[in-house]
């Protein structure tokens, strides 16, 4: 029987070693070299991405069997959709949108997003709609790294692209306390659940195609746009 902290020890591996922060987009990104032009197609396409993370997990929420765990993910939905119009992830998402010169319509249009895009993200919410919740929690669990990678961004978006206004990366902001939350949470559940050495291979497995997913996200938006 492998014990529960080679588990934690194996996801955290895998969120550290397969993680996006690698990808030479995000690189490029955080070292300041990349072009307004290239900035601007991260941020659309990543919205793509922010407003499909509330779809899936609602997904997740209706797989969750008591009221304090459905009540516990639904925080989750409600800090990108927020309470009211105008607040939450995806509002900020917005404004991040706007700081870098990208017309809230043109985002919430969904025009211009790469097809390697949706396909990454139809790809993450279909698994997390068909597999089970110890695996649809598991894929949450690149979220161990993105308080590291948000830390990161902050400061690299301050230094090199002075043309951003700082109120854009508020979104970056918020999601350092509560991606540390979410992770803490998840793998709580992910080392309650995975009791058998099959089960811990599930969730393994599950946070390394979530890796892949955010590692094709990135393939597609350094291929570039469409002619
Ligand atoms: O910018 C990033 O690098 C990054 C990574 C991740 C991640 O590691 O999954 C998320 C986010 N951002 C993010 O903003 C976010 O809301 C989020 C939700 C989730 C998830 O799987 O539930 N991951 C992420």
């Amino acid at each position: 029987m492998i014990p529960t902290a080679t588990l934690e020890d194996r996801l955290r591996t895998v969120a550290r070693e397969r993680y996006h922060d690698r990808h030479p987009f995000n690189i490029r990104m955080h070292d300041g070299t990349l072009t307004p032009a290239e900035l601007r197609r991260w941020v659309l396409n990543r919205f793509h991405y922010q407003r499909h993370i509330p779809v899936k997990d609602a997904h997740i929420t209706a797989k969750l069997t008591t009221p304090a765990l459905r009540r516990s993910w639904l925080r989750r939905i409600q800090d990108h959709d927020g309470a009211a119009d105008g607040e939450g992830g995806i509002e900020r998402w917005l404004r991040l949108g706007e700081a870098v010169g990208l017309e809230r319509e043109l985002l919430l249009s969904g025009d211009g997003v790469l097809p390697g895009v949706r396909l990454a993200v139809d790809g993450y919410v279909n698994f997390c709609r068909l597999r089970s919740p110890l695996e649809a929690v598991a894929a949450s669990l690149t979220e161990l790294s993105a308080p590291g990678i948000m830390t990161a961004r902050i400061a690299a978006f301050e230094r090199h692209y002075d043309w951003i206004d700082r109120e854009g990366l508020e979104y970056f902001r918020t999601r350092v306390g509560q991606g540390s939350r979410d992770s803490a949470e998840a793998l709580a559940l992910v080392l309650e659940w995975a009791r058998t050495p099959e089960e811990r291979q599930l969730a393994v497995d599950a946070l390394a195609f979530k890796c892949d997913v955010l590692w094709s996200l990135l393939d597609a938006v350094d291929g570039g746009d469409r002619p």
